[in-house]
């Protein structure tokens, strides 16, 4: 069984991630706070990841936790030769950076949505912005009322799909008075109550509306789609990979 250490244990993804591993085994989870164990799972603090993934002997570290954190243990990673997955969202350019220094050395997937509907809606939507080349676009995406980054993490990578289809210019929000330019693209984030994570792009023209959307309906998707990147990358060369390369596999 593939041996997992979970970042960010005692968060919301944390307690998904150790519910849906029945195929893995999670042996140790890391955290800045003094919980002593998370489900059973015993938990070291973040700043000794290191030497915990040797004394555990991990084979790979699913992530879910903020920037900071992520970056601390793919360090950790780098020093114990261990395999990560990061599927935590809202890196900066240096951040990003640090992580495709960190793949130099290891194994290291990211992927800022492990759900394989998503995977799909981002072929459909380079396929459809592709063709109707000429209509006005609009993305959305609404989520829990305890999520930090905004937008998405998703809806910036859908954003990335679109603009590798076409020369779109975000517009993050409206107010006031906000015409409309042909070559933007509206970007909203919503947050509510305890929605799981919902995305949707409208292209309209032509005297149509073409909706592609997706909703996520628990966390295990994301927990289950994370752990089987997990099984995947163990034994992968060092590299950069994403979800795409576990689905297609
Ligand atoms: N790629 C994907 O499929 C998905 C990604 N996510 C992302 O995962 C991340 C975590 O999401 P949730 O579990 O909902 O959040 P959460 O707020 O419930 O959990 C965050 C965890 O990070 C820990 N943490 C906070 N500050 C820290 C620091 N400075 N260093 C280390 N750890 C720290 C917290 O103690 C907590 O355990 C977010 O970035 C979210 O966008 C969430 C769901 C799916
Ligand atoms: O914070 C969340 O919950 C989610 N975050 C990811 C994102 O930022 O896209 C993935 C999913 O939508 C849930």
């Amino acid at each position: 069984m593939t041996r997992v250490a979970v970042n960010g244990v005692t968060g919301q993804m944390g307690g998904a991630v150790i519910e849906a591993a029945t195929d893995s085994e999670v042996v140790v989870g890391f955290a800045t706070s003094d919980t002593n164990a998370v489900d059973g799972v015993p938990v070291v603090d973040l700043a000794d990841a290191a030497e915990a993934l040797r004394e555990y002997d991990v084979d790979v570290v699913v992530d879910f936790a903020v920037p900071e954190g992520a970056l601390t243990v793919a360090e950790a990673c780098v020093e114990a030769g261990v395999s990560m997955v990061v599927g935590t969202t809202g890196f900066d350019e240096d951040g990003m950076a640090s992580l495709r220094d960190a793949s130099e050395e290891v194994p290291l997937l990211k992927a800022t949505n492990f759900s394989q509907g998503i995977q799909v809606l981002q072929r459909l939507v380079s396929e459809a912005v592709g063709t109707l080349d000429d209509y006005d676009l609009e993305l959305m995406e609404t989520h829990h009322n305890r999520k930090v980054d905004a937008p998405s993490g998703t809806a910036n990578s859908i954003l990335d799909v679109i603009q590798e289809e076409r020369d779109v210019e975000p517009v993050y929000g409206r107010e006031g008075h906000a015409p409309r330019d042909d070559d933007e693209i509206g970007v909203f984030a919503r947050r509510a109550g305890d929605i799981r994570g919902e995305h949707e792009l409208v292209l309209a023209g032509n005297d149509e509306v073409l909706s592609l959307s997706h909703r996520a309906e628990d966390r295990g998707v994301f927990a289950a789609g994370a752990l089987d990147a997990a099984t995947w990358l163990v034994g992968c060369d060092a590299g950069w990979y994403e979800f795409g390369d576990v689905v297609d596999a």
